[in-house]
């Protein structure tokens, strides 16, 4: 039975539970439960926090587990990446008080860095030369400048507007792009093949929608120009002399823009459906 760790709070998971009921997977009902078993699928979810989701995969407690790039590497574990899943995107970056003295990472010698992940931040200014005192906290950190434990701050940015709230700018290079992942132990486990397959078709699935349409067959080159999916469209002859369906795959934010092209080249009934799974 492969046993998976996933988030039980904060921004990972929410869309972690999504993905793997969209794959197929039974999740646990009562929010406050700390192990599910999926017997049907041959597999047992631990709901973890997020922060600890690579130590337990990383010593091989657990078989794999969905966490953020920016916790793997903070861990110091040695669990690894398998898979990007597509969600959670964030830069890991420095900020200090705008019009402030620290604009960049060599002026934080001998500074008070706050942040949630000190490895994260040690690591990146030591390999840099710069010799900075690391304050942790829990979360909130854009505050620690304010209330005068820190010089600068070093966080999470999606947005960028919890910074611009707390009157902090960005500066220097980015320490991490981070993405929520799917990570393993050093040793890949029996049934993490298939997980995996199972959540790039829910990538898939989310990513793409499968057009269709009927064509004249003298303009399948251009058409297979505007929208040439995957492999290549599926042309099926119609019950009508010269013309075709054709199937293809489209990305799903480029959809309209297709049908509007393909429509102005001559498709007729043109129409739109979703994935609601795949396998590649
Ligand atoms: N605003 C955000 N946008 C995108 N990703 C984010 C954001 N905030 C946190 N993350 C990502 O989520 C993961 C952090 O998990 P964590 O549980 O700490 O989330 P959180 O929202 O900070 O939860 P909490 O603060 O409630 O503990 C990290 O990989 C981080 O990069
Ligand atoms: O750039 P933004 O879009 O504003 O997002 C970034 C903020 O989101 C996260 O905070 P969260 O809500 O998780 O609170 P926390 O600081 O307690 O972790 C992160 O720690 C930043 O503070
Ligand atoms: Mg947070």
């Amino acid at each position: 039975m492969l046993r998976v760790a996933v988030p039980n709070k904060g921004s990972l998971s929410e869309i972690a539970a999504e993905m793997l009921a969209e794959a197929g997977y039974s999740g646990r009902r009562d929010a406050r439960k700390l192990v599910h078993r999926d017997a049907r699928n041959d597999v047992e979810f631990f709901y973890l926090r997020p922060r600890d989701i690579a130590t337990y995969v990383g010593s091989g407690a657990l078989d794999v587990g969905i966490t953020g790039r920016d916790l793997l590497l903070d861990s110091g574990s040695e669990a690894v990446e398998i898979s990007a899943l597509d969600f959670a995107d964030s830069t890991f970056r420095f900020a200090a008080p705008a019009e402030g003295e620290i604009r960049e990472i060599a002026h934080l010698d001998g500074r008070r860095v706050a942040t949630s992940y000190p490895k994260l931040v040690d690591d990146f200014l030591r390999e840099r030369g710069v010799e900075a005192v690391t304050v942790k906290l829990d979360g909130a950190v854009e505050s620690a400048v304010e209330l005068g434990v820190a010089d600068a701050v070093a966080d999470v940015v999606s947005t960028g507007a919890t910074l611009r709230a707390a009157g902090l700018e960005i500066f220097g290079p980015v320490i991490l792009e981070s993405t929520a992942l799917l990570i393993g132990g050093p040793e890949r486990r029996e049934g993490t093949d298939r997980l995996l397959r199972r959540l790039q078709g829910v990538l898939v699935a989310r990513k793409y929608v499968i057009l269709e349409y009927d064509l004249p067959d003298s303009l399948i080159e251009a058409a297979t120009e505007i929208a040439s999916g995957i492999e290549s469209p599926t042309v099926s002859p119609l019950n009508k002399d010269g013309w075709v369906a054709v199937r293809v795959m489209v990305h799903r934010d480029d959809a309209n823009e297709v049908m509007d092209r393909l429509h102005d080249l001559g498709a007729k009934g043109i129409f739109v459906t979703q994935v609601h799974a795949a396998r590649f």
